[in-house]
């Protein structure tokens, strides 16, 4: 493939140097190399092919990085990447010690705003507007491109509000593919539609909020997007443009199968055919234990609902949606009206499952404490994606879930080590026993059982259980992470002087099982893939000083700084909660 203008640009000030007859051209190469790269080294793929174009023209008509430009999620953000100086690093996007698969402030001058969680970038730009308004800056733009899934999301909402009524030098792009990663959901998806087809009989939702807005235009034709953003530049106060565009634009596959090649992993890059897996028989996913799981207790049990906020793909809840759809929602990218969606639910004696990343819920801490716990609905909450995920790096690693849910009261928080312990837990909260809620976390990635599908056993809530009985150190882990613990044991050579505990429960905890642990143990290990601050460690740790234990106590799990990207088992060894690691730690205490 030859990229021989691509070649050329280092910057976009080189960008800026071309005719604009060459555009088009650019706009092949860019495409073809993204594709390229993403065929090989995996990444998100669908997002950034729709914005080659309008990568282009705004890099192009805006003097950036002068001009500050912010990509919603970022996930779209791969041409600009590779147009800013990171064209020859590219391969490295996603890799252990590479480039971050996001816009990432440390590592470019053109990466004006960190981002990986959605909707950000409306208050973001805002920010940035205001600021250059307060410095008598009159000339730098602002300009936030964000998607139709995204802007249907509160916090964009609260910054277009915010907006409207100011005379900021903004402009937001509204990147209208009609799609996130899943179908877009809910009233303002169908507006966007009425506006395509020019069906769209009421006011115009954003002049209503005071933004000057003009499209919908078509988001894959240079000359029309630079001529309209020539003439943007010139408007003052809040503006949006509406641009459409075609998710996976330029590999026909991506194109027609959307969701699959949001991020489609290893593919050909001629073909586009996605790179065939030796069928082996494996474990599932834990995603699709979650998934297949609620569908079997759901045909049971008529109370049981299942909301997710955009991921019905990714948290596997498509499989209700398709079998059960009255009783499955997908309420799009809507964290924070999720949980208290399913608060409301719980009141009126449903039993709502509210599927949601680790990460993702972070977004709706006070809903987790104002409407759930403090109420004590027995919320169902299915953490999915928890602990490291790997290559989305800092921004998705659903880490710190442990310490910021055991601070809260009335909530129970329990990580199943296998997907047998997963059905369970899930058939346990179901049962019509639970008078509190529930979070259940547990990881990106397949389990460890192939025969998981096994009979429903209730948990006795509050209960951990022995795995392996020694004599003088203890091996406390919680969740998915006993996994290396059990590899770690198994290497050792006195291994009938070591235990294993798989707590279970981080609230509450097991004290009959910990009382005996300590009483019986010289020293104590605990392990978990969550943030070392305040979650499993620390709770053991504060159990020992209330009641006065002496023992010696070593704490493995994440520690206090962000972890970047690469794969899981790069990051667990990076935290040394990997097997070896825990080898070590294990033998150094005996
Ligand atoms: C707060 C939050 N929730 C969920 C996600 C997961 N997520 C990433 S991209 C995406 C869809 C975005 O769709 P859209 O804004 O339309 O952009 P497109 O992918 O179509 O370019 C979702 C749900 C996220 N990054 N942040
Ligand atoms: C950009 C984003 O937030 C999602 O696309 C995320 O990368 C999905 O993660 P999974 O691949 O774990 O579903
Ligand atoms: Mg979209």
């Amino acid at each position: 493939m030859s990229i021989d203008l691509l070649k050329t640009i280092n910057s976009s000030k080189e960008l800026r140097k071309l005719p604009i007859e060459l555009l088009p051209q650019l706009a092949k190469e860019l495409r073809k190399f993204i594709i390229k790269i993403v065929a090989t080294k995996e990444g998100h793929l669908g997002a950034s092919l729709g914005v080659v174009e309008l990568t282009i023209a705004l890099h192009y008509v805006y003097n950036t990085p002068k001009d500050l430009l912010i990509w919603d999620v970022g996930h779209q953000a791969y041409g600009h990447k590779i147009l800013t100086g990171r064209r020859d690093v590219f391969e490295t996007n996603r890799q252990f010690n590479g480039i971050s698969g996001f816009p990432k402030r440390e590592e470019s001058e053109f990466d004006v705003f960190g981002v990986g969680h959605s909707s950000t970038s409306i208050s973001a730009a805002l920010g940035m507007a205001i600021a250059s308004q307060l410095k008598g800056d009159t000339t730098k733009q602002h300009i936030a491109v964000i998607g139709d899934a995204s802007i249907a999301s509160g916090m964009a909402f609260e910054g277009l509000n915010h907006a409207g009524v100011t005379n900021a030098n903004l402009l937001v792009i509204l990147n209208d593919n009609a799609i996130g990663i899943d179908p877009s959901v809910g009233a303002l998806k169908q507006y966007l539609t009425n506006v395509k087809k020019g069906t769209q009989k009421q006011d115009n939702i954003f002049e209503a909020l005071n933004f000057d807005y003009s499209g919908p235009i078509d988001g894959h034709d240079l000359s029309q997007l630079i001529s309209e953003l020539e003439r943007l530049k010139t408007v003052q106060g809040p503006k949006l443009l509406h641009v459409i565009t075609k998710k996976g634009k330029g590999l026909k596959q991506a194109e027609d199968n959307q969701v699959t090649y949001h991020a489609p992993g290893k593919f050909d890059a001629d073909t586009g055919e996605l790179a065939t897996k030796i069928i082996i028989e494996q474990p599932p996913k834990y995603q699709d234990v979650f998934g297949f799981t609620i569908v079997e207790l759901a045909k049971k049990n008529k109370d049981i609902i299942g909301i997710t906020p955009a991921m019905p793909t990714g948290s596997s809840l498509k499989y209700m949606m398709e079998e059960i759809p009255e009783r499955a929602f997908d309420v799009g990218i809507a964290e924070q009206h999720a949980v208290t969606l399913a608060a409301g639910m719980a009141t009126q004696g449903l039993i709502p499952f509210c599927n949601i990343y680790s990460t993702f819920l972070q977004r709706a801490y006070d809903q987790v404490i104002h409407d759930v716990a403090l109420q004590k609905l027995p919320v169902i909450f299915c953490l999915d994606r928890s602990g490291l995920v790997g290559q989305d790096g800092a921004t998705h690693h659903g880490v710190f879930d442990l310490a910021f849910l055991r601070c809260i009261p009335n909530i129970i928080i329990f990580a199943p080590r296998n997907e047998i312990e997963l059905r369970n837990i899930m058939y346990t909260s179901q049962l019509g026993k639970l008078k509190q809620p529930i979070a259940i976390r547990y990881p990106r990635g397949r389990g460890v059982t192939l025969d998981w599908k096994q009979p429903f056993n209730e948990i006795i809530m509050g209960t951990g259980i022995p795995l392996k009985k020694g004599s003088e150190i203890a091996v406390l882990s919680i969740g998915t992470i006993s996994k290396n613990c059990s590899e770690a044991i198994d290497k050792i050579e006195r291994k009938h002087k070591i235990s294993h505990y798989d707590m279970r429960f981080l609230k509450p905890l097991d004290e009959k099982l910990l009382h005996t642990i300590c009483k019986t143990h010289q020293s104590i290990i605990t392990v978990e893939d969550g943030s070392i601050n305040g979650g499993f460690g620390t709770a053991i740790l504060e159990f020992a000083s209330q009641h006065n234990y002496k023992n010696t106590f070593k704490l493995l799990g994440i520690p206090d700084e962000f972890i970047e990207h690469g794969t899981t088992e790069e990051l667990h060894r990076e935290c040394k909660i990997d097997s070896i690691s825990i080898f070590q730690t294990i033998t150094g205490l005996l």
